[in-house]
């Protein structure tokens, strides 16, 4: 595997909107990429391409970034706040972390604020898988969601419409949610089945496939990367083909996309399987790159997203362009950003992240982990029912 040739990357990665992932790589993945260096360069076009250094050999700790993740892998410092003659060690993360806190709020501390805008609204919930309904694993075969939390997303429903939205295929993550109750997006967005009522589905929408007898005949079927499917399947299998010489690594195939799990391979060889995908990246231009939890996730170039399926799930609701509506997504990772933007543009929804760490997000609040989450659902479905409980004993005293 070449790691000195000098010709500039092809690769296309979703932009970095955060400084801490410059181009979308996280800083420990990154450093290992050979010629990765600061301040990539932003082509013209949303993403962002690695050049490649001249001389195509790693020379210098700034330059390869090997510097900054060392230094994001180092102990934070210890900080001594003097506070009414009482010293708090604090290090950095935990400053950090307030002042996360203050900027993102936790749901549930905030859970009287969220039902008070939603007072005399229809609140839509999306919830993304991974990270959010179930905790993250080593094995993703084995990412399941508990019973409480299956009830939890069941009784959601009974009272508000509730989509899923993965980067699993759609039908994997039907699979592990197991609630026919709810509408499923898989392959981040790319892969929508949902009661969709035509009144409300543009006719510009080409993909989308009519419902026929077998699925029922309010169900369609939206699906806007169909042409990328044999390219999908090549670049899979080519993946599988050479990855399986690198221990830990896992491709998974999700229909219209795809994704290389680094998580159970060694550190230093992150810079093979990196280099291995970005080596087979680089003849697909119509494919790129987006990081998620230890996870290249390789996905068509259009312009759909999983915040795009929002806007196609409420649209296709009746729910879209509305302000008696107040949709709520919960996620955790870099695609659900897509998302989280998407609820923030004209301030229409909230974005929740799930996240243990501070994190840059464009999300409004957040939570800690799943079980929070399904607390937050559970404080919803209770409020909901005593509300709908107050409304009918009102109506029999009249
Ligand atoms: O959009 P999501 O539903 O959150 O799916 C995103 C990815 O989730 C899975 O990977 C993540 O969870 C695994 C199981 O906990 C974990 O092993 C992995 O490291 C995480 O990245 C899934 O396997 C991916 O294909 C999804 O894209």
């Amino acid at each position: 595997m070449d790691l000195k040739s000098n010709h500039a990357s092809p690769v296309l990665t979703d932009p970095a909107p955060i400084n801490k992932l410059r181009l979308g790589i996280p800083s420990g993945l990154l450093a290992l990429l050979p010629h990765s260096q600061p301040g990539a360069l932003f082509s013209s076009s949303k993403y962002v391409t690695i050049p490649r250094k001249k001389t195509g050999m790693i020379n210098d700790v700034r330059s390869n970034g090997w510097l900054d993740a060392m230094k994001s892998s180092s102990p934070p410092r210890k900080k001594l706040i003097k506070d009414f003659n009482v010293e708090a060690a604090l290090d950095d993360a935990d400053i950090a972390s307030c002042s996360w806190v203050l900027k993102y709020p936790s749901a549930l501390s905030s859970f009287e604020k969220i039902i008070d805008r939603a007072k005399n609204k229809k609140i839509a919930i999306f919830l993304d898988y991974d990270g959010t309904l179930s905790p993250i694993v080593d094995d993703p075969d084995r990412a399941l969601m508990s019973n409480e939390m299956r009830s939890a997303v069941r009784n959601v429903s009974k009272y508000f419409p509730t989509a899923i939205i993965s980067g699993r295929s759609r039908d994997k993550v039907y699979e592990l949610v197991g609630l026919k109750e709810l509408c499923y997006a898989g392959s981040h967005g790319m892969d929508i089945m949902g009661t969709l009522s035509h009144s409300h589905v543009s006719n510009d929408h080409s993909n989308c496939i009519k419902p026929n007898e077998k699925q029922g005949k309010d169900v369609s079927l939206f699906q806007p990367a169909r042409e990328f499917l044999p390219l999908i399947d090549e670049v899979f299998r080519t993946l599988v083909e050479n990855t399986k010489g690198i221990k830990g690594a896992k491709v998974e195939n999700h229909k219209f996309c795809a994704s290389v799990h680094y998580r159970n391979v060694d550190e230093m060889n992150w810079p093979t399987i990196a280099q291995c995908v970005h080596d087979i990246l680089k003849d697909y231009p119509r494919l790129r790159l987006t990081h998620g939890r230890k996870v290249l996730e390789i996905r068509p170039v259009i312009d759909w997203n999983k915040g795009k399926a929002v806007e196609f799930l409420l649209e296709s609701l009746g729910l879209s362009n509305r302000n008696d509506v107040l949709p709520i997504y919960i996620g955790d990772d870099r695609t659900d950003e897509d998302a989280f933007k998407v609820l923030r543009e004209g301030n229409r929804g909230y974005g929740i992240l799930v996240s243990a760490v501070p994190k840059e997000t464009n999300a409004f609040y957040s939570l800690k982990n799943p079980d929070e989450v399904m607390k937050f659902l559970n404080s919803l479905v209770t409020w909901k029912h005593d509300q709908t409980k107050s409304v009918i004993h009102r109506r029999s005293i009249e």
